[in-house]
Parts: structure tokens; sequence; C-alpha cells
């Protein structure tokens, strides 16, 4: 791009007098609720609460660790700890009890042909997702005993409701190439249907298990969101364990609270900021935002990642609405210039709105440095500013189609839009914020593209333009996946859609088999790129509900960040 500007953006201070696309946003629907929450309400938790809370941490870790005689029993009680999002407090003893387990079933100790476990579909699919959940490879003919010699699940099977779900659950982590898997995902997707039916009346407490697996299996699903859910259900089980429940809901709610302060902070520096005033034609979704984050990581200990993170795709939405409408393509090149310079003066160049961004993402990038410079280590936030400019970029060259009216060829379209999908940048910034776990060559494999990474930004660029597709079209906007593919495949919008929701579940095929031993880099990193991968499967599902989030949106966000759990 050249850096000699035409005369005429010299004049674009005044934003008002230049025609402009505007895409139709509804206003937040926080207004200032979140403002109220103040540091003096947040966390109070009196020295008798902690003692409770110890006591109960150390009763249930006791459990994890300790000697029974079939450790397979003991697998429902790890599930249930991982699945009512209190995991994070035992990760090693979980760690020690799968490598045992793992090692155990490769030496044939764990079933055996007189054990009545040895045909328990729940059982072996319980150790099957948790093995894998952890990286382990265990092979998929743990199931073979439960087929016919036709190579189709046994039909008497359908009678074993509990073993149906954990075998469908068990399916959503297959990889490439695994047609035993597939067939069970088919097989217990057809009954788990039918059960909803069945047991509306008479269990509806499964019947709900069972329609929320269906939405959204295990592996899919955001783990604050799923835990959120599964208290409903667990605390109806006869067989659960009290002070495991009790644990997880005191647990869950200071957590809550925590998530509040943080999201009050945040909203206070959202306020100065004035959006509704510096950027009205701008999406204003900052708790939206908040949420956005919180799904990819909850614990205590990644505050910082949190409200750094939260900022930056604040402030990278600002930035989209920017790119795909708000700005002229001239300011648009000034714009990307400014950002690529990362120099504070190159602010006088722009237009009034694009200075209080810009100015505004610099002071950010600050805050960021800020805040890891303990370490010592500068080369994290190199990176980041590297994929926030690399962000600006693949947002021209949209904006650069769009003003010349090109039509790219599907797979060029692709490889930009993934990079503006901004899960480049994202999963930049969240490593950046991660410590010192942090190092060099996890950033380099990351700026290499991984496969996984790929897997994931594909799954967010796929499933966004799927939803957005009708939207979008009513403005002025770039084209999408779903025009290129159209036009180049000569396929009709349902066909297309079809095609690229294939390659959406073939990407999480991807992400389930890099999620395994041996793994190019520390297991939280992958864990951070498949909640990255999960908060898009939950908000772009039906529809975007980022953009949109007065539906199941706002549901979701006062599930997690506005109703304590009863005790
Ligand atoms: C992951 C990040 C950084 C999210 C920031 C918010 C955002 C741009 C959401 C997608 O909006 P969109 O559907 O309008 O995106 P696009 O214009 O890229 O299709």
């Amino acid at each position: 791009m050249s850096s000699h500007f035409p005369a005429s953006i010299m004049k674009t201070n005044d934003i008002y007098d230049t025609k402009r696309s505007l895409a139709n946003f509804h206003p937040t629907i926080w207004k200032e609720h979140f403002l109220s929450f103040t540091f003096d309400d947040a966390l109070k938790v009196d020295g008798g609460m902690k003692e409770r809370i110890e006591k109960l941490k150390e009763e249930i870790r006791m459990m994890v660790i300790a000697s029974v005689q079939n450790p397979l029993v003991k697998l429902n009680l790890v599930d249930s700890i991982q699945r009512l999002g209190v995991s994070y407090h035992f990760e090693d003893e979980i760690d020690q009890f799968l490598e045992h387990m793992y090692v155990s079933y490769n030496n044939s100790l764990l079933f055996s042909s007189n054990d009545s476990q040895d045909d328990d579909l729940h059982i072996s699919a319980l150790l099957f997702r948790l093995l894998r959940q952890h990286g382990y490879r265990i092979s998929c003919d743990i199931f073979l005993k439960f087929m016919d010699n036709n190579g189709k699940f046994k039909e008497s099977l359908v009678e074993d409701e509990r073993g149906i779900l954990s075998l469908y659950e068990a399916s959503h982590m297959r990889g490439h190439g695994e047609a035993l898997l597939e067939e069970a995902l088919e097989f217990t997707t057809t009954h788990l249907k039918a059960y909803i039916h069945l047991y509306s009346n008479i269990n509806p407490n499964f019947a709900s298990e069972v329609s929320n697996a269906l939405k959204l299996p295990i592996r899919k699903c955001v783990p604050r969101v799923k835990a959120r859910e599964y208290f409903e259900i667990y605390q109806q089980q006869p067989s659960h364990n009290e002070t495991l429940l009790t644990f997880s809901k005191l647990d869950f709610n200071i957590l809550q609270k925590l998530h509040q302060k943080e999201i009050a902070e945040i909203c206070r520096w959202w306020k100065d900021l004035n959006v509704s005033t510096n950027f009205p034609f701008a999406r204003d979704r900052i708790v939206e935002c908040y949420f956005w984050i919180l799904s990819i990581y909850f614990e205590p200990y990644f505050k910082f990642g949190r409200k750094i993170l939260t900022k930056v795709i604040a402030m990278t939405s600002i930035m989209d609405d920017i790119y795909d409408a708000y700005g002229t393509f001239e300011e648009l090149q000034l714009f990307t210039l400014a950002i690529k310079r990362w120099d504070m003066s190159m602010v006088n160049l722009l237009p009034q709105y694009m200075k209080v961004h810009y100015t505004t993402l610099l002071d950010l990038f600050e805050e960021m440095d800020k805040g890891i410079v303990n370490d010592g280590i500068s080369y994290r936030s190199c990176f980041g500013k590297e994929a926030m400019k690399r962000q600006a970029e693949s947002y021209f060259k949209e904006a650069e189609w769009l003003n010349k009216n090109y039509k790219p060829k599907y797979g060029e379209y692709m490889e930009v839009a993934l990079a503006s999908s901004g899960y480049e940048l994202l999963s930049t910034i969240s490593f950046v914020c991660m410590g010192d776990i942090a190092t060099k060559e996890v950033f380099e494999w990351l700026f290499d593209c991984p496969q996984i990474l790929k897997a994931s930004t594909t799954i967010s660029r796929l499933m966004d333009d799927v939803v957005s597709y009708k939207f979008e079209k009513e403005r002025e906007h770039i084209v999408s996946a779903v025009e290129c593919y159209m036009s180049n495949h000569g396929r009709s919008e349902d066909e297309t859609c079809a095609e690229l929701l294939k390659q959406v579940e073939d990407a999480w095929k991807t992400i389930n088999e890099c999620c395994l031993h041996p793994m190019n880099v520390p297991m939280p990193f992958l864990i951070c790129l498949l909640n990255l991968t999960r908060v898009m499967a939950l908000l772009y599902s039906h529809e975007d509900g980022y953009t949109n989030s007065k539906g199941r949106t706002k549901l979701l966000i006062q599930s997690l960040l506005i109703d304590p759990l009863h005790l």
C-alpha cells in the first residue's frame, strides 16, 4: 500500500458528510447493569466460609486418591467433578488417576470376561471419553464387544439408556476415519431422540439431560455453560454425591462474584470510551465480549487474561464494524497503515472516530505489556502486536475486495477470511496472557498456523458465514463463504450450507486428533483453542448470537453472570 494519502481523505474529519454503509444493530441490552457491582460487594468470603470450603475440598481430594478395589467405579466421580466445573482444583490427582487407568487398560487389567463391567456400555464409553479428553490414544475397538457380526451396534443396547447417552458423548471424541464412532453417533442419536418423547413424563430429568446433549455434546460445549446445565441434572440424580455438590455450588457462586467484579471494572473502561457517541455505528456488546472470553478461561488465575482479552475482542469488534461498513475506503487505507506502523504519531492522520479507536488500542497493548513485563519477557508482546497487525490487514483485504466489487474464488476467500475471523488474534493474545509457560517456541508454533488453529478458524469462519449470510445480504457487505462456494461449485444455497457444515464437522475431528499425545505444545494451549472453538459453536449455532444477543445469549449470560446457584 502506498504511503502517500489521496488529498480527499485529509478532509474526512467531519465523519457525517460522507455516505456510509450502516447495519441495524440493536443497542446493548445490559445498559449499566454490571456497573452497579461495586468492589465492596464482591467476593465476600469470610473466614468461616473459607474453612468450610477447604474442608469439603479435602474430602473430595481424598475420594479421588483413595484406593478402591475396582477403580472403574471412580470414573463416575471424576466425570462429575469435571462436569460440575471444579476439576481445576484436583488436576494432579485426576491426571494421576487417568494415567493409571490408561496403563491398566492397556495391560488388560480393567475388564475381564467374567467381570460384570465387561459388558457395561456406560463404563466403557466413560473410560473412553475421559481418557481421550486427557489426550490418551485409547482405541475405539473398546466398543467392538457391543457390536454384532454385521458391524452394527446390538439392538438390545437400546434398553440401556445411560449407556446410549454415554456412547453418544464418547462418539464426539472421534477423529478422521473412525467409522465405528460414526456408526455410534448415528445409532445413539436416533435412540436419544426417541428417548426424549418416551421419558418426558416419566423421567423429565433424564429427558432434559438427553435434550441438552443433543443440542450440544460435552466435547463441543463451553465447560462453564455445561456445568451450569449439569448442576440441575446432577442434583436430581439419587446417586449424587452431596459433598461434591455443595462444594461445586459454593465454588460456582464464589467464581461468579469474582467474574462480576471483573466485568464491573471492564464496563467502567467501556463507559469511559463512550461507545454510543464515539462509535454510534458499532455493536455495543461489552458484556457479550466478556462472556466470550470467560468461555476460554474461567479460573481465578486467568483474571488478567480475561481483562485484556475482553478489551481486545471489544476493540476488534468495533474495528470489524469500521472495516465492514462505516469507514470509507480511503480512511481504511490510513487506519491499516497506522496499525501496521504502531506509532502514536500516526494518530494525527486519522479522522476523529478512528483517532479514539487507535489511541485506545495502543493504550490497551501498553496495559498488556505492563501486566506481563514482570515476567521480563517482551517477545510475547511482539507476537501480540503482530497478530493485531495481521488482523487489520485481513480486514483491509476484504474491504479492498468490496471496493473493487471483486468476487474471490472460495479458496482465495478462505485464506483471508480465516485470518479475519479474529481467531488467530484471540488465540495469540490468550497465550500472551497465560504466563511464562507461553515460550517463544509456543508462539512460533502458533504463527506457523498448526492444524488445530486452522481447524478452529475454519469452524469459526464457516459457522459465522452460514448463519450471517442472510442478514448481511441486506446491506453492502463483502462476499461470504456461502456465496463464493455457491458460485464456484454451482450449488444451491441449501447444498452449500450442508457442505460447509460438513467441513465444520471434519474440522472438529482434526481438533480431536490434535489433542492427543504426543502433543506439539502443552495441553493448556490446546484447551484454550478448543474452548475458543466451543464458544463459536455455542454463539453461532442457529444465528449470530453475538450480534443479535437478545435471545439465547442473554439467557446464557444471565445464568453464568447474574443468577447464583441455590445452596
Ligand atoms: C473473534 C473476534 C475478534 C470477535 C470480535 C467480534 C466479531 C468481529 C464478531 C464477528 O462479527 P461478524 O460476524 O460481523 O464478523 P465478520 O465481519 O468477520 O464476518
